[in-house]
């Protein structure tokens, strides 16, 4: 059901699916973000649903809300996106809000998680940025910590590579090797060695440059790419909601697990 939507240049595996969901579904899932529920980060908002991860990078066992299972989750269904992972659904959103000139610096999203990330664009199209691990690099550098805190997810942008002594190559986020758009409304599911070898970032810029199907790994795929043809994507307001199956997940109460951050 996925291979169709396979970036055929890409090592395995990434998937992208443009219009997932319809404008009026965007438009329904926009008015249902709670407006309370932000944290807000130097250069981006972020929200955890249905709650943070402790630290101990355990989920509180509770549902997603309606708004995010219905009719994005469900449709994953179809596709089989969480077919191989351990709850085979879902079981954790983050809600980004990136507004024009604001990025997400190269990471990785770590060992909280199941190898399958699935991400929903809504408001305006962006291009993500992949970048190959280096040995050098550590974990504790590249990695979320207990997945999604705010503290740990927190950054101002593009990498600034500037110094050696982190063990940090040079050439690790000057450059990407590769680079994905992701027009409103669609769907990017990462899985498997793309998920463990890559690391994915978001440029801080107004205007996304040099767009064409020899820099754009899902050229091919895209729904409208005439809406890219002169190269440049002009950012707005994008939300993204990206879905997760935690691994840890735990029924005990909020007292015991020393949760409490929201
Ligand atoms: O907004 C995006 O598409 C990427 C967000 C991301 O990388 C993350 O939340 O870990
Ligand atoms: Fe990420």
């Amino acid at each position: 059901m996925l291979a169709p939507h396979q970036v055929a240049s890409l090592p395995p595996s990434f998937y992208y699916i443009p219009n997932f969901i319809t404008a009026e579904e965007e438009t329904a899932i926009l008015e249902k973000i709670p407006p309370n529920r932000w944290h807000t980060l130097h250069h981006r908002r972020l929200q955890a649903h249905p709650s943070t991860l402790s630290t101990t990078s355990t989920l509180l066992a509770a549902p997603l809300p309606p708004w995010l299972l219905n009719p994005v989750a469900k449709r994953f269904e179809e596709y089989g996106v969480f077919s191989e992972t351990p709850h085979q659904a879902p079981n954790h959103v983050l809600v980004n809000e990136y507004r024009a000139g604001e990025g997400i610096m190269p990471h990785e999203d770590g060992g909280a998680y199941a190898e399958v990330v699935a991400t929903v664009s809504l408001g305006a199209a962006t291009v993500l940025d992949l970048y190959k691990k280096r040995e050098t690099r550590t974990r504790e550098e590249t990695q979320l910590g207990a997945g999604d805190t705010p503290s740990t997810h927190d950054d101002d942008g593009p990498a600034a590579p500037s110094n050696s002594d982190t063990g940090r190559d040079r050439d690790d986020t000057s450059t990407p090797f590769a680079r994905i758009l992701q027009e409103p409304r669609s769907l990017l599911i990462t899985t498997g060695s793309a998920y463990t070898e890559l690391l994915h970032g978001i440029a801080s810029v107004e205007t996304d440059t040099d767009l064409n199907e020899e820099t754009i790994a899902n050229w091919s795929l895209l729904g409208e790419p005439v809406r890219f043809m002169n190269g440049t994507n002009e950012r707005g307001t994008r939300i993204s909601l990206t879905y997760r199956d935690v691994l840890k997940v735990s029924k005990v109460g909020t007292r015991i697990l020393g949760l409490g951050r929201r």
